[in-house]
């Protein structure tokens, strides 16, 4: 047989039928779901008297619309309450598992998926949201769908799609200190745009790729679909099966040692074709930032605003210009000393211990600064509880950081938690569109460590200055 990519050996197994001139319709191995898009399918399936087909294929968890303080109350925003006493009686009517408020495999659903188990590679997986790309870190094809297609897979297990084109970003190399996984993606979104990934789905590769944690590969594969790409995945090797191995819902045994022999044929082939090749190099990447309000309107910490007379066209020069006044910044400035006064550490996209760790490492023994207020929302109950396990939470609690209950809180505000207007908040979350955080809330997007140091000093902060004294004081 030709050679193959990871994508096309995943998405060949999985084909029930082909449509001459048309989508293939595929079968989906896990679907996820949360309150914010699942309602309308459920009612949709009701109306016309049809049953959820695979009930025990279906995992729903609240986050979206949770609070992430005293979460053993009853919501009090009363949509909020609606939407999660929707998603309550739903899964129970059709007999599905959910891992509702105060249940403790509850958190956002994109973190909850990998650290149960639930998410393998070579799996098929879709939830009716966006950063459903996450899963694909396993070397799975994951996407977000829609909620009509929410429906289409709830009764039929399986769903219509069109074979996408195929990307291949390379990233060969070693990151420079205090440069993390998060500053991968958003130098890549910065360099091909937010829309640069349109129609493809992305295979990361490459040794820089290779050395990173699953939590990290998470991450990068998590903002796949800022860059406008249908969905982001990384090749199984022994990183991912050692994440997999003895996790809850996991193969177990023999049986483990069969799916590993078998997610080993996974990777592309040598000499297999993509529509689109790029390559990076690791060392070239530094901590980034955004200044504006699409995550491809990134810069690395230390740079400067770019011009709007750089940008192409008139109608995106205009939108440039819109962004740079909603965010109150200026061409030809640098956010480096900039004070800010909103730290939000959480998100699918940066809320998982590995994450908290690399927080707490760096602020251990030292105080936020006054004028800042840092909050950290675990991803998951899991993640929390390992926190507190290993005594992050002490350590937050010592510099004045915020640890509180999990869900997407800040993220996307659908919650209490929002960012005052004309306020910058330094985010670990995935995007800033204007309004993204509260109405009129500035967010400037980086990783763990570029907020956890920018919460310490109170303005915007380049973490290679602290990461040499701080490692060696660690150890
Ligand atoms: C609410 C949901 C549909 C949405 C998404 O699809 O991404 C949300 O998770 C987001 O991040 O904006
Ligand atoms: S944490 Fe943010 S990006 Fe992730 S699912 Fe929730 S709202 Fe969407």
């Amino acid at each position: 047989m030709s050679a193959r990519t990871l994508f096309d050996k995943i998405w060949d197994r999985h084909v029930v039928k082909s449509i001459e001139d048309g989508p293939d319709v595929l079968y989906i191995d896990r679907h996820f779901i949360h309150e914010v898009t699942s309602p309308q399918a459920f009612a949709g399936l009701e109306r016309r008297g049809i049953s959820v087909f695979r009930p025990q294929q279906t995992i729903a968890t609240a986050d979206h619309n949770v609070p992430t303080k005293d979460q053993h109350l009853p919501i009090r925003e009363l949509l909020s309450r609606q939407q999660v006493d929707k998603l309550t009686e739903n899964c129970a009517n059709h007999g599905i598992e959910l891992y509702g408020l105060n249940h403790p495999f509850q958190g956002i659903v994109h973190v909850i998926g990998p650290e149960l188990g639930i998410t393998q590679p070579g799996m098929t997986i879709v939830c009716g949201d966006s950063h459903t790309s996450t899963h694909g870190a396993f070397g799975a094809i994951a996407f977000g769908i829609g909620t009509s297609e929410v429906e289409q897979v709830l009764a039929t297990q399986c769903i219509l799609q069109a074979r996408p084109k195929r990307m291949r970003i390379t990233i060969d190399g070693e990151l420079a200190p205090g440069v993390t996984s998060k500053d991968i993606i958003l130098y890549i979104i910065s360099q091909i745009s937010a829309s640069g990934g349109t129609g493809y789905f992305v295979e990361y590769a490459g040794s820089a790729i290779r050395s990173l944690s699953m939590e990290a590969r998470m991450t990068i594969c998590n903002m796949s679909i800022e860059m406008g790409a249908r969905g982001g995945m990384i090749a199984p090797d022994e990183t991912t099966f050692d994440y997999v191995r003895g996790r809850k819902f996991a193969p177990q045994g023999e049986e483990l040692e069969k799916m590993i022999a078998y997610w080993k044929t996974l990777p592309t082939d040598e000499g297999a074709a993509f529509d689109t090749e790029l390559h990076y190099r690791a060392e070239d990447i530094p901590p980034m930032i955004t200044y504006g309000t699409n995550p491809g309107m990134g810069i690395a910490i230390d740079g400067t605003i770019p011009a709007a007379e750089g940008v192409e066209n008139e109608a995106e020069r205009a939108s440039f210009r819109k962004a740079l006044q909603y965010m109150g910044l200026e061409s030809g400035a640098k956010l480096l000393g900039k004070p800010i006064s909103y730290v939000f550490i959480g998100s699918c996209t940066n809320a998982r211990i590995e994450d908290l760790r690399q927080v707490a490492a760096l602020v251990k023994g030292k105080q936020k600064a006054e004028n800042v207020n840092a909050m950290i929302i675990p991803g998951s109950k899991q993640v929390e509880l390992q926190a507190r396990e290993e005594g992050l939470d002490r350590i937050f609690a010592e510099a004045g950081f915020e640890l509180r209950q999990p869900g997407c809180s800040a993220c996307l505000g659908m919650n209490e938690d929002k960012v005052p207007k004309g306020e910058y908040c330094v985010s670990t979350s995935n995007r800033n569109f204007e309004g993204r955080q509260g109405p009129g809330a500035r967010t400037l997007l980086a990783s763990p460590l570029t907020a956890a140091v920018t919460a310490l000093n109170g303005y915007i902060s380049d973490v290679r200055e602290v990461w040499a004294e701080q490692t060696l004081a660690n150890g």
